[in-house]
């Protein structure tokens, strides 16, 4: 008899982000039009608002994308690390069932794939279980919540079950993953920044996570608590100076503080001459490292006279699909679906 677990769709869910310049207007468009990420006044203006904001802005946020290559890699990422966890899940199974038996899929909540197309091309297939997997580690009703309530919504036309796991901000093996990225980066500025000595105390560490409007967390979003658990686990492993700040904020209210480009300005009155930041709530390359951190910010810190490297985000690190998979297949036992 085939086991059950054979019929095990995985789908991953992440933010998605614009494949070209044309892309970038309607993707913030149903960026601006979700509640869950941002209230634009009462739920009727939402959609005026969301265009009005996404016509005023895409110029700004296109000449960003036009800095890096015209479009976000998120979703080549995606399908690396996708394509990678089917791998290393299915190469397990082998071993115990001699069956291919999980099917991994993409759902991105602003663009291409959408979660709404995801979900009945995975009905098309006859996968009846499915596992959703946020590939953020912290949970926040803004990322997280946002892509569940929208799957949910579209699930509910189908005869599937769905199994959510919400976050894994502490998983030993992601914490690994972090760990090594981090000992990488301190090497790298151990050979590129002359007389500097390895892992030295000299490099400080900054820990630059996704900012956060602070009502989130004031209506109970566990989102910084979470980015604190994972800075905590990475601290018992290595011993490390250093800091956390909060970058990309994008609109008027109040949220999280420190901002990382006031922390650059913090730390070079300070008198740290090395810095190496950790954008510490993505795992993968996006306009947020790629242009925030190795452009924008690095600038600063060199008109600074401070040295800043990046460490290089998970995206289909090995260790880190080690992670997932463990993620995965402990989702699997708790959902009952592993016998
Ligand atoms: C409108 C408010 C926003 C909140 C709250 C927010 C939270 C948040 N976002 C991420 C991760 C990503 N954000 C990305 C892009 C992006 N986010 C916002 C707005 C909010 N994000 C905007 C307007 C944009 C578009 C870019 C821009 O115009 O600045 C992306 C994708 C980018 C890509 O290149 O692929 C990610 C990923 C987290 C983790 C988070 C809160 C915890
Ligand atoms: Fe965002
Ligand atoms: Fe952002």
């Amino acid at each position: 008899m085939t086991k059950d677990v054979a019929r095990v769709g995985i789908l991953l869910l992440n933010l998605g982000g614009p494949d070209s310049l044309e892309a970038v207007r309607p993707f913030l468009f149903n960026l601006f039009s979700d509640r869950e990420i941002i209230r634009l006044g009462p739920s009727f203006l939402q959609k005026p608002l969301a265009y009005l904001i996404s016509t005023l802005r895409h110029k700004k946020t296109e000449s960003y994308y036009k800095l890096i290559e015209g479009k976000s890699p998120i979703l080549e990422i995606t399908q690396r690390q996708a394509k990678a966890l089917e791998k290393v899940l299915n190469d397990s199974l082998l071993t115990i069932h001699n069956s291919r038996s999980f099917k991994v899929f993409i759902g991105m909540r602003y663009w291409h794939p959408l979660i709404e197309e995801v979900v009945p091309e995975i009905h098309h297939q006859g996968i009846k279980r499915v596992l959703a997997l946020g590939l953020y580690p912290h949970y926040s009703v803004a990322t997280t919540g946002s892509s569940f309530s929208k799957m949910k919504d579209v699930v509910s036309r189908f005869p599937i079950d769905v199994f959510t796991i919400s976050s894994w901000y502490d998983n030993p093996l992601y914490i690994d993953s972090l760990v090594e990225s981090i000992k990488k980066g301190l090497d790298n500025f151990g050979t590129s920044a002359s007389n500097l000595h390895p892992l030295s105390n000299d490099v400080h560490i900054l820990f630059s996570a996704h900012s956060l409007p602070k009502k989130f967390i004031e209506e109970g979003d566990p989102y910084l608590e979470h980015i604190r658990g994972t800075i905590n686990e990475i601290t018992k492993r290595i011993k490390i100076t250093w800091d956390l700040s909060f970058q990309s904020k994008s609109g008027p209210v109040e949220w999280l503080e420190p901002s990382t480009d006031e922390m650059i300005k913090e730390l070079a009155g300070r008198g740290v001459k090395n810095l190496l930041v950790v954008p510490i709530s993505f795992v993968s390359d996006h306009i947020e490292t790629l242009y925030e951190i190795d452009i924008l910010y690095k600038r600063m810190a060199e008109s600074l006279g401070m040295r800043l490297r990046r460490t290089e985000s998970l995206n289909a690190s090995p260790l880190f699909i080690s992670a997932l998979s463990g993620i995965v297949k402990k989702g699997v036992e708790e959902a009952g679906w592993a016998e």
